[in-house]
C-alpha cells in the first residue's frame, strides 16, 4: 500500500507560536506544518517543549503568541464542547499505554467506543473492536488481560484502542520507549501501517533516531524554542551545525 500524502492540506498549521512559563521562555517562535497523511517526527532533547507544544495543539495549555490551527480551527479559540469534538478526532499514543488491566483486551478497546459513540449495535461494536485488532495483528489476543502481554503486545493494542475513535490525527508519544530494538522496528512499521491504512496525519515525538529515520517524511528538530531544521531525515541530518549533530552522535542509531 502507497502513503498518500496530501500536500495542499494541512491538517496542523502552527504559525510564530510562543509560551513562556515566568522566565522560561520554552516556545519561541515555532512554526510547524503537518499535511493530511503525513507523519512528521519532533525531535528534541528533553526539555525543549515538545510536550507543551503538543499540549497547545490539544488544547490543554495556551500559548502566549501566534497561532495553532488543527484541523482548520484555532484550538485557543474553542470552547470546551469544540474541544472535546476535536480531540475525538485525534488518537493519542502515551508512553505509558495505559491499559485497564482489570479488564480483558476486547474491553479495553470497547472502552473508548461506549463512552464517545452513542447508538452503536453490540454487533457494530464487535465488529469495530475485531477490525482494528486485526489492524493490529493481535486479534488473538482479544479475551486475554493486559498482564499477559509482552510491552510491544501493549503498545499495539494501546494504538488500537486510539484507532477505534477513527483519529484523523495520531500524536505519538515516544513509541518505541522501553521496548527492544526488533520490538521497536515492528512498532515503527505499524506506525506506517496505520498512516497507510486508516489515512492519518501524525506528530511522532521521539528520541528513538530509528524509528524517525523509519516513520518520519519529514523530521523537525526543535532547538532553542523553535525548529531549527526541517526536512528529510537525511537533510536534516546532513547540516552541519554541531547541535544536530551532537543530537545524533549521542543517540544510538542502528
Ligand atoms: N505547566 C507548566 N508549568 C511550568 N513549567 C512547565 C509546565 N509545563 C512544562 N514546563 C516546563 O517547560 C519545559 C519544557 O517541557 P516539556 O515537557 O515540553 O519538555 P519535553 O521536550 O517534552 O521533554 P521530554 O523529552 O523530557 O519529555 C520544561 O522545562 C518544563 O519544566
Amino acid at each position: 500500500m502507497a502513503k498518500t500524502i496530501d500536500h495542499s492540506t494541512q491538517v496542523i498549521s502552527v504559525k510564530d507560536l510562543y509560551k513562556s512559563f515566568g522566565d522560561l521562555h520554552v516556545l519561541r517562535g515555532v512554526n510547524l506544518e503537518v499535511s493530511k497523511g503525513e507523519n512528521v517526527v519532533v525531535l528534541g532533547r528533553s526539555g525543549t517543549g515538545k510536550s507543551v507544544l503538543i499540549k497547545i495543539l490539544v488544547g490543554l495549555l495556551k500559548q502566549d503568541k501566534g497561532s495553532a490551527l488543527v484541523l482548520g480551527q484555532e484550538v485557543s479559540q474553542l470552547n470546551e464542547k469544540e474541544l472535546r469534538q476535536l480531540r475525538l478526532k485525534i488518537g493519542f499514543s502515551f508512553q505509558n499505554s495505559a491499559l485497564y488491566d482489570s479488564m480483558t483486551v476486547r474491553e479495553n478497546l470497547e472502552f473508548p467506543l461506549v463512552r464517545n459513540v452513542e447508538g452503536l449495535s453490540r454487533a457494530e461494536i464487535n465488529d469495530k473492536v475485531e477490525s482494528v485488532l486485526d489492524a493490529v495483528g493481535l486479534l488473538q489476543t482479544i479475551n486475554q488481560a493486559p498482564s499477559e502481554l509482552s510491552g510491544g503486545q501493549r503498545k499495539r493494542i494501546g494504538i488500537a484502542r486510539t484507532l477505534i475513535l477513527e483519529p484523523e490525527i495520531m500524536l505519538y508519544d515516544e513509541p518505541t520507549a522501553g521496548l527492544d530494538p526488533i520490538t521497536c522496528i515492528e512498532i515503527n512499521e505499524l506506525i506506517n501501517e496505520v498512516q497507510e491504512k486508516f489515512h492519518t496525519s501524525a506528530i511522532i515525538i521521539t528520541h528513538d533516531l530509528t524509528c524517525a529515520r523509519q516513520t518520519g517524511d519529514r523530521i523537525a528538530m526543535l532547538l532553542d524554542g523553535h525548529f531549527t531544521k526541517q526536512g528529510t531525515f537525511e537533510e536534516v541530518f546532513a547540516e552541519n551545525d554541531e547541535r544536530i549533530k551532537s543530537f545524533y552522535d549521542y543517540n544510538f542509531i542502528q
